[in-house]
């Protein structure tokens, strides 16, 4: 068996040593047997006859002691190693680079190799321990001295230890005399590592354009203009969306000057202004109205500018607010909804206009009717969040755990009957915005501790799930209810309480401010009929004395009867509620009786509809059922006219809802109309009898 030719490498540290043995290994590894020892560990203590390899010149002094002379010794020179060359290629042309060494010839010499091998886009600042003036940059570059890169530099490219060049690789081939048997294969080899190197760039630099084309794309396709330039005012970014607003397109304007490109001296000025590092100002710009925001980049000395259309931006949001309008969370009220100038009524709008204009949790106290939900929109659409939902819910109306799952929603298979893929909650659905807890004096202690929680946290976890889910949601809660004495009775959790309570309005009860009665009452008036309405003297009186526990919603159902039972466009005192004559005592007024006359069988109460007007929709409704046709209200109008009954849309309306309450008919939205029921049907066939 053929044995191998021996070669020893040695080097100063065990690091150099292994390196350089594998490079050797793989180089000459097929032809040589090669052995390798580091003066960091361990050195041989007599070569004789070898062919000896130093990994440089620094070491000859620490190992001339194991070399005999009949050794043949070759020092190696080095050069960079070029698998880790990539990374200096992609760092950006003039970045400030440290190059960190040992010493200041390795130093020296390595960036000398750099240059020289084409790498010099970079501005190279040599340093080693010790260094007499030390500059700072962000990056180092180190053949596998890390331990020397000062501390303060945020990146380090190890570029591993210098390897040995191809003039000693050939100088070995020569000492052993085998240079042009092996010399072509040794040089592919070399070769090979640069086409590696080649390739590894040619697929980053792929990479790169793929990336630049999916950000163009990326950038293209918002909504906003955007633009950056460099520091020297060179244009680098300029999208689709600018052309629309300067009428130049983005290969004109990427590498111009900005000011070739935008003329407006102001909004100049405004982009290139470096005292502040970000703003926002409104331009006109050719006839576009439009919110200019800057920014700076300082890393990499750059300035961003991005363009919003404002026309754009208001339609946007008129299609979300119709989109939250579709779904009824929309605040239906604002402030100026809100009727009346006695003192109490001013002082809390004003007070309600502040509160609006933080975003903290409220508290809204009131009897009931006295226009809580009325003042919770208002202040939501005032607030910051007028854009976002706004979503009422009132905690009584539903069951425990039906209102559970309506606030916090739940995940698939929650409970039996629980929608396929889960629900959102409430508080889900009124992200951004605002959901308002009507009655929150009557929730249950177990759902008093899981808002708790979703208040405390601002997360919450649907009913029967385990994903946390972060929400941003102003609350506003309303009760009529004393919740400090049902806190001392532990009915209502007195922490929820602090939660909910941080900010407080008071709503004043109706007979508080009756001076506010005559303005209510001719806007509930102009509210629900066109016609210009005249009112008693005597019933406006009467109005006014009332002290209305049921406050404005009761008012406004007094107004309601009022215009559905008068004749003509007068409302007179017997067109009063006898709700309202009560008020007289034992006095029953004219009115009251004269109201008895039309009303039917109760004593007590007089009917809401007169027995006539009642038999006489009824039977049109019943006309209509007969040929297979639902009832509006614009027909019965008509068909009413006919019989002599002369009642007004309003009117109609309201008798409508009347006999539905009764169940004799079901109306319907839109073209659908309205429908008799089966008891309508009896009623029908018992005024058939009768006649
Ligand atoms: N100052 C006001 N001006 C005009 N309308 C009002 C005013 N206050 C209340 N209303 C009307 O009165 C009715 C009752 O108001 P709202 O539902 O806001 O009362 P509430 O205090 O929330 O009642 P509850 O808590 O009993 O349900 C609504 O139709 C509302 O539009």
């Amino acid at each position: 068996m053929e044995t191998k030719n021996q070669i020893v490498l040695l080097a100063g540290t065990k690091e150099t040593r292994i390196a350089l043995s594998r490079q050797l290994q793989s180089i000459l590894g097929d032809y040589f047997h090669i052995r390798s020892y580091s003066s960091e560990e361990m050195l041989p203590t007599r070569l004789e006859n070898e062919i000896v390899i130093l990994s440089s010149y620094l070491i000859k002094r620490e190992v001339a002691h194991c070399l005999n002379e009949s050794c043949r010794v070759i020092t190696a020179r080095r050069t960079v190693n070029y698998e880790f060359m990539d990374q200096l290629l992609q760092l950006p042309e003039g970045s400030d680079v440290m190059y960190v060494n040992d010493f200041p010839q390795t130093v020296e010499q390595s960036v000398q190799t750099l240059i020289h091998l084409g790498i010099n886009h970079l501005n190279y600042l040599p340093y080693y321990p010790g260094i007499p003036h030390y500059q700072h940059a962000d990056i180092a570059v180190t053949p596998g001295e890390m331990h020397l890169v000062p501390k303060k530099v945020k990146r380090i490219i190890n570029i591993g230890v210098r390897l040995i060049d191809i003039t000693t690789i050939t100088e070995i081939l020569n000492e052993l005399g085998v240079l042009d048997d092996r010399a072509t294969g040794i040089s592919e080899r070399f070769t090979e590592k640069i086409i590696q190197l080649s390739k590894k760039l040619a697929l980053a630099n792929q990479k790169a354009l793929q990336l630049n084309e999916h950000l163009d794309k990326v950038l293209n396709g918002v909504n906003d203009g955007i633009l950056s330039f460099d520091h020297t005012g060179k244009i680098t970014v300029f999208n689709e969306e600018l052309k629309s607003i300067f009428s130049t397109d983005s290969k004109q304007a990427v590498g111009k000057h900005i000011k070739q490109i935008i003329k407006d001296n102001e909004l100049l000025n405004f982009l290139t202004d470096t005292t502040s590092e970000q703003s926002d100002q409104f331009f006109t710009i050719n006839d576009t109205n439009v919110m200019v925001h800057r920014f700076t980049l300082p890393a990499e000395n750059t300035m961003i500018a991005t363009f919003k259309n404002t026309n754009t931006t208001i339609s946007m949001e008129k299609a979300a607010r119709h989109e939250l309008k579709r779904k009824g969370y929309i605040g239906k009220y604002f402030f100026s909804d809100i009727i009346g100038d006695s003192e109490e009524i001013v002082r809390t709008k004003n007070i309600a206009k502040k509160l609006a204009a933080t975003d903290l949790s409220l508290l809204i106290q009131g009897e009931s009717g006295t226009g809580k939900e009325l003042f919770a929109s208002s202040i939501h659409n005032e607030s910051g969040r007028r854009n976002g939902p706004f979503l009422a819910v009132n905690c009584s109306a539903l069951s425990e755990d039906l209102l559970e799952s309506e606030l916090f929603g739940y995940e698939e298979g929650a409970f039996t009957g629980a929608k396929k893929g889960g629900k959102q909650g409430l508080f889900e659905q009124a992200e951004g915005g605002t959901i308002f807890l009507d009655e929150i004096g009557d929730i249950s202690v177990k759902l008093q501790t899981r808002l708790l929680r979703v208040l405390q946290e601002k997360e919450l976890r649907r009913v029967g799930g385990t994903r946390v889910l972060p929400i941003d949601v102003r609350v506003i809660s309303a009760t009529n209810k004393d919740l400090a004495s049902d806190i001392k009775q532990g009915l209502f959790r007195e922490d929820l309480y602090h939660r909910l309570n941080v900010l407080y309005l008071k709503l004043p009860a109706l007979r508080e401010r009756k001076g506010d009665i005559p303005l209510l009452l001719n806007h509930f008036l102009t509210m629900r009929t066109t016609k210009k309405m005249k009112v008693e003297n005597e019933v406006v009186g009467h109005l006014i004395n009332r002290s209305w526990t049921g406050n404005i919603r009761e008012l406004k159902n007094a107004i309601d009867y009022m215009l559905a039972v008068c004749n003509g466009e007068k409302i007179k005192v017997n067109d009063l509620p006898q709700e309202v004559m009560r008020i007289r005592g034992d006095e029953r007024t004219f009115a009251a009786e004269a109201f008895s006359e039309v009303s039917a069988t109760s004593e007590e109460l007089p009917p809401l509809i007169a027995p006539e007007e009642e038999a006489a929709i009824m039977s049109c409704i019943y006309r209509n059922h007969l040929s297979g046709k639902a009832s509006s209200r614009k027909g019965l109008l008509k068909d009413l006219e006919l019989e002599g009954v002369t009642l007004t849309e309003a009117q109609i309306r309201l008798r409508l809802d009347l006999v539905e309450q009764k169940g004799f008919i079901v109306k319907a939205k839109g073209r659908k109309g309205t429908r008799l029921t089966e008891s309508g049907l009896l009623y029908i066939k018992n005024e058939l009898d009768k006649s």
